[in-house]
């Protein structure tokens, strides 16, 4: 049985390992047992998953994590604390130290090379900066992920999960939807942090769905044009992707040209690349 780290051993450890908490990383360690074990809970993880655990940190979910799991592939792009990962974890979980293996990279440009088998499973608290684009990179790099569990910033996790028409709806939700059906898994105190952060976090289940039978290079630009003019009706803001074809694909996919994109769901957005596809068009940009 794992032993999991206290408030006072978060800070043992990082005062020895000559750690200060920076920014630049998001690092805001999980103190607090209870929340650690919510974690491991709600990710529904089976003991032959193998987990991604993107930025391990001084390791207060991954002693929970490995307690579980058959593997648990830590990836830190810290060096201090990739480092000093397996020696805490040797200490605390002697029993199961050898399921871990850190590898030292940026989780937003990792790739199954660099991994010593496929992961089925992502578990992650991240930082505000990077969890959108870790969370997808992930679920578009490993094929084999079936199911995810993040921990983020509570306005992230409404962005994850936000349903077409909502104010927060945006490129994140639509792409998510592209690869998994994710939903709200609870709040998290930021009390339960050291330093403690000045936003509460939440956390995103999501499960792997079949992705559509569609172009997603095509998709996401289309997603892409549409948010980032968000307030412009769609003859207007989708000029940048489909050129002067913009009226040609919006009659041929059938939606008004006068909607904007934070009305469209994902199988318009699909709608739009078949009919930038289907009248021969590249972006002309
Ligand atoms: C919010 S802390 C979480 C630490 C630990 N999991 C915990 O819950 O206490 C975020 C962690 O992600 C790491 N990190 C930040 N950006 C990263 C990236 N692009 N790739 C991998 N790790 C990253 C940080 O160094 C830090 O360890």
């Amino acid at each position: 049985m794992a032993r999991l780290l206290t408030s006072g051993d978060i800070r043992t450890l990082s005062r020895g390992l000559g750690i200060t908490p920076t920014k630049k990383w998001g690092q805001n360690f999980v103190v607090d047992a209870n929340t650690v074990r919510r974690i491991a809970a709600a990710a529904k993880l089976d003991a032959d998953d193998v987990v991604m655990e993107v930025g391990p940190g001084l390791g207060s979910l991954t002693l929970a994590l490995i307690e579980i799991a058959r593997k648990v592939i830590a990836v830190e792009i810290d060096p201090k604390l990739a480092l000093a990962l397996p020696t805490t974890v040797a200490h605390r979980a002697p029993d199961e130290h050898r399921r871990l293996t850190v590898v030292e990279t940026d989780a937003a440009r990792v790739d199954p090379a660099q991994l010593p088998e496929a992961p089925t499973a992502l578990v992650a608290n991240l930082p505000y900066n990077v969890a959108v684009p870790v969370v997808l990179h992930a679920l578009e790099t490993f094929p084999s992920l079936r199911k995810g569990l993040v921990m983020v910033q509570a306005e992230v996790g409404d962005r994850l999960t936000a349903q077409p028409g909502s104010k927060i709806y945006g490129g994140p939700s639509v792409k998510m939807a592209w690869y998994a059906k994710a939903k709200r898994a609870g709040s998290v105190s930021a009390n339960v942090f050291w330093p403690v952060p000045n936003v509460a976090s939440a956390l995103v289940a999501f499960e792997r769905i079949e992705s559509p039978d569609a172009n997603r290079a095509e998709v996401f630009a289309a997603v892409d044009a549409a948010f980032g003019q968000r307030r412009k009706m769609l003859r207007q803001s989708l000029k940048s992707w489909a050129g002067e074809d913009v009226d040609a694909v919006l009659e041929r996919s059938g939606i008004e040209p006068t909607r904007r994109g934070e009305s469209l769901d994902i199988s318009e957005f699909i709608a739009l690349a078949d009919a930038k596809e289907a009248l021969g068009g590249t972006s002309r940009i």
